[in-house]
């Protein structure tokens, strides 16, 4: 097995380092400071190893984002018996630590294009080593994410699970780190275009992931959407095809990650490759394949056709997790204590709304209670009176992890209406 390591590669007289690696000046002014696992949310190694963050960009908010990428590649260690990781935009290096600690990881490539990050990285790795004995697990390299994965598929060093943590649009390294990923292996995407998945730029997002996204009330679904439909479109291009295991939105950023297995093949079916429309008149949504797209038109429950629907795609429009993967992911919090306890509390809700959403019954999108409530001329509902309502009426529903007011349900929104005033004839809310 090829190992690569930073020597193995040259350095490109064109290589650019990133002008200025946190945009956001408010981050900017974070002090080289030492911190415990357990001080910023992540979850207590048991070897409680320290790691610091020096003048690099790194974000407690992210934390959850981290333990899922680290749930997920702890599971496919155990399914597949091997995991050899590349963490293309590692900051501070802490995902690779965990990726080692944690998931096990056989060996973890961390690369960062900011050079003047690499004593922060070595010294928070050397750590690890020195809870693991001698063993050389890892690597550290400083080159443009795109020339490391491009590099190391040169050199046939492939890897089970690619991270790719950027800032803005993801895009530019879809393809380099699809063809770096051994068959069947893990892609780890973030973006943080809350711009483009809002619909505020619709030839950005046609640029950057092909799809023409225009504002609808459900645009953080629609960002995870836009991203999965990228990724299709460029697996497509390749010959793969991808399964999304789970997909995470977070308000602080905002930021969109997705977990993709990618496959061997192109799939056949196109199924879940379309558009979604919404109705500003009615508020229902729905999704069309490209068969359908002439025919783009909203009738509601009294036949009428409703105009005008705001219609955006091509984006991905199947189930936005995996079920038995998060099912998995569960099992696993559940076995390192992550759960239960005060600080894993807010993953475990999060993984079993997770649970919830990937309901195949369940439609693309949601329905915030205001919007129905504003559409009904009432206050709105109590939210787990109308869930349970809905449920009793026969209907799938479950909550959105995206949105903490919101439902998701196969009930269309006339017939919500009618429900949320009857509830509210006998509850007076
Ligand atoms: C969002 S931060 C990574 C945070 C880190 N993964 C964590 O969880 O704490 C993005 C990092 O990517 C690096 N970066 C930006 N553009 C890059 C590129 N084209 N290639 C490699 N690294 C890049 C930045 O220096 C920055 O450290």
């Amino acid at each position: 097995m090829s190992i690569i390591t930073p020597k193995t590669l040259t350095p490109s007289p064109f290589l650019r380092k990133p002008q200025n690696p946190n945009p956001n000046p408010k981050f900017r002014s974070f002090k080289p400071q030492v911190y415990q696992f357990h001080c910023i949310c992540e979850r207590q190694t048991e070897r409680g190893i320290e790691f610091e963050t020096g003048e690099t960009f790194f974000r407690h908010e992210s934390a959850k984002g981290r333990d899922l990428g680290i749930l997920a590649a702890a599971f496919y260690k155990q399914s597949k018996g091997r995991l050899r990781v590349l963490d293309a935009m590692c900051g501070c290096g802490i995902r690779s630590c965990r990726y080692l600690l944690e998931a096990k990881a056989d060996f973890v490539l961390a690369n960062d294009a900011n050079d003047e990050y690499r004593g922060v990285i070595l010294g928070n790795l050397k750590k690890v080593e020195r809870g693991f004995g001698d063993a050389r697990r890892w690597a550290v390299s400083h080159f443009d994410a795109n020339r490391v994965l491009t590099e190391c598929y040169l050199q046939r060093d492939f890897f089970d699970l690619i991270d790719i943590d950027s800032f803005g649009s993801d895009s530019l390294f879809l393809r380099s780190a699809m063809s770096t990923l051994k068959l069947n292996g893990l892609l780890y995407l973030t973006s943080t275009d809350g711009y483009s998945s809002g619909g505020h730029r619709p030839y950005c997002s046609l640029a950057a992931y092909g799809a023409y996204v225009r504002p609808m009330p459900c645009s953080n679904e629609i960002g995870l959407r836009m991203l999965i439909g990228g990724a299709v479109r460029e697996a497509s291009l390749l010959g793969y095809h991808v399964t999304p295991l789970f997909s995470y939105y977070s308000y602080h950023g905002p930021v969109f990650r997705v977990m993709l297995q990618v496959n061997r093949g192109k799939e056949h079916e196109n199924r879940h490759y379309g558009f979604i429309s919404y109705c500003n008149q009615c508020g229902n949504t729905r999704s069309f394949s490209w068969e359908e797209l002439g025919q783009i038109s909203c009738s509601c429950s009294s036949n009428k056709v409703c105009s005008p629907v705001t219609v955006s795609g091509p984006l991905w429009t199947g189930p936005l997790h995996s079920a038995t993967f998060i099912t998995e992911m569960l099992n696993l919090a559940e076995q390192w204590g992550w759960m239960g306890n005060s600080a894993g509390a807010d993953l475990d809700k999060l993984l079993r709304r997770m649970l919830d959403e990937s309901d195949p019954s369940l439609p693309f999108g949601y329905i915030k209670m205001d919007e129905m409530a504003s559409r009904a001329k009432i206050n709105s509902p109590p939210l787990k009176t109308m869930m349970t309502t809905l449920l009793e009426e026969g209907y799938a529903v479950s909550r959105s992890h995206i949105a903490s007011n919101a439902i998701k349900t196969n009930c269309p929104m006339a017939e919500c209406i009618r429900i949320a005033k009857e509830l509210r004839g006998v509850d007076k809310f």
